[in-house]
């Protein structure tokens, strides 16, 4: 099977390969890339059981990445797939009070993105020499809290890139903005912006097609690239972990071959649960994709209603990594679910950008069937925080806390479904360790530097992680701040550009 890739919104039928895709991040008319054909799984469901993490993203992700070679693909996945993850294997399923929580936390940042961001630089690398590459690669990220650092953490010191990440002053954890000023490499670089995610998302677009600076770019040896689940080399590698659930559960005899799972996935921009759905389309039992939302719940109301409005007010919550409004990768959502019609959702998109808002039509919003949404308020989620952790001595991060909340919501909504439900975990709670201290009523001495993670640590009994242990030694080495309207300043300043 020889995949393709085509944008959202090109209706001319322009294709390119999986490496070209890579390469570009996102499609040069502001769509994202979608497969031409969405691969089914080939191997039984039982195979789940046995195959180790490295051996199962070969299976799924090698038709979707088809112009890599075995060896290619195989020696990216080994690079990846190390020892900087804590545990072989990858992504573990553990059991609380009555649910499967799938843990992506076990890379080098503690959060999801290290799935597929430690294995993004060796697609990208792969990618540019196979397709004899002449520029320098300059990787723009827009950050929420997680992206950056873990895409830093991947492509720190890569030769031929240089990565520049773009995230919300007021708008990260305390932890996630430390883990990020103080990242090592000669090629990697922080801007905090006065604004939030959604600015700092919306310029790195606007950048991305900016033909004076590509111009520019272009005149200088390098070209951009995005880290985001815009692009299909982060997307993808994060359907493996849907499947590889599956086999856990299999394997520890909770399920039969077969049977449907749900997931409650914490959502913001819409990648992991996407993944999610691909893993559903290429053929895995899942019933109903759980899509969680914290305050800022413009997914739940466009689910619900069939409307999607941006123009609400941005909370900062206890889960900076969901406050999102405009969530990227549910372009491709509409893209599936109007019929793979590239003009309805550009035309879609275009009132997103105009007006701040659309709406679906019935036959869109009768493909939604797949997903089930619901939000947790701050309330809400410190309250989850301290339900596992009085029920079952288990902490978990405010993200996590969300989609255990919907969970509950779910099951007791639809009491009729007595599926496994597994909740997708995506960071550790020590990116957050002042929320969760609050959660659980437990105090810390803020005047003592790290008071907070050793509060934490003494309480839960949680070893503590390198990630978190280095940042207690490691000086601040990043202090640029600028305005959203400047970011485009920003960028040429640290290419050199003027
Ligand atoms: N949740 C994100 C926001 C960016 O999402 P991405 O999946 O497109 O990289 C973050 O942590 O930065």
């Amino acid at each position: 099977m020889n995949i393709l890739y085509k944008s959202t919104r090109d209706k001319n039928g322009q294709t390119v390969t999986a490496s070209q895709a890579i390469l570009q991040g996102l499609s040069p008319d502001g769509g994202l890339y979608v497969p031409d054909a969405i691969p089914k799984f080939k191997l039984p469901l039982s195979s789940l059981k046995q195959l180790s993490y490295q051996e199962l993203a070969y299976h799924i992700l090698q038709p979707f990445f088809s112009d890599f070679s075995e060896q290619e693909l195989k020696k990216c996945l080994a690079n990846a797939y190390d020892s900087t993850f804590t545990t072989p294997q990858i992504a573990p399923l553990t059991y609380h009070a009555g649910n499967a929580y799938l843990e992506l936390f076990h890379g080098p940042t503690i959060a999801f993105k290290d799935v597929a961001l430690q294995l993004l630089p060796q697609l990208m690398t792969t990618a540019a020499r196979k397709n004899k590459l002449q520029e320098e690669i300059v990787i723009l990220t827009a950050t929420s809290g997680d992206t950056g650092k873990a895409a830093m953490a991947g492509f720190a010191d890569v030769p031929n890139t240089k990565i520049i990440v773009f995230y919300p002053k007021d708008g990260v954890s305390p932890i996630q903005e430390r883990q990020m000023l103080t990242q090592q490499g000669d090629n990697t670089f922080v801007v905090g912006i006065k604004g939030n995610f959604d600015d700092a998302q919306t310029k790195v677009k606007q950048i991305f097609s900016d033909s004076d600076l590509n111009t520019a770019l272009k005149q200088a040896g390098y070209r951009f690239s995005s880290a985001n689940s815009i692009n299909i080399g982060r997307l993808f590698p994060q359907i493996v972990y849907y499947f590889y659930a599956y086999g856990q559960l299999l394997a520890a005899g909770k399920i039969k071959e077969g049977e449907t799972v749900n997931f409650s996935v914490p959502t913001g921009n819409f990648g992991n649960i996407l993944a999610g759905y691909f893993a559903k389309k290429m053929g895995l039992p899942i019933n109903k994709l759980l899509c969680a939302s914290n305050r800022n719940n413009v997914l739940t109301d466009f689910f619900n209603e069939g409307i999607y409005n941006k123009n609400r007010p941005f909370y900062v919550t206890s889960s900076p990594s969901m406050d999102i409004l405009v969530s990227s990768n549910l372009e491709r959502l509409l893209f599936y679910i109007s019929g793979e019609d590239p003009v309805k959702t550009a035309s879609l998109m275009a009132k997103l950008t105009s007006t701040g808002k659309y709406q679906i039509d019935s036959m869109m919003r009768s493909q939604l069937t797949d997903f089930y949404a619901a939000s947790a308020t701050e309330k809400q989620t410190e309250q989850e925080i301290k339900r596992l952790f009085t029920t079952d001595q288990t902490t978990i991060d405010p993200h996590t806390a969300v989609a255990s909340y919907v969970a509950q919501k779910y099951h007791h909504e639809e009491r009729i479904d007595q599926r496994q439900t597994i909740i997708v975990s995506t960071a550790s709670p020590y990116k957050f360790p002042h929320f969760v201290l609050s959660a659980l009523q437990l105090k810390y001495d803020s005047q003592k530097p790290f008071g907070v993670i050793n509060a934490l640590h003494s309480n839960t009994k949680i070893p503590l992680p390198q990630a978190i242990e280095e940042l207690m030694h490691l000086p601040l080495k990043h202090h640029c701040e600028v305005a959203p309207a400047e970011m485009k300043n920003a960028v040429k300043e640290i290419l050199n550009l003027f």
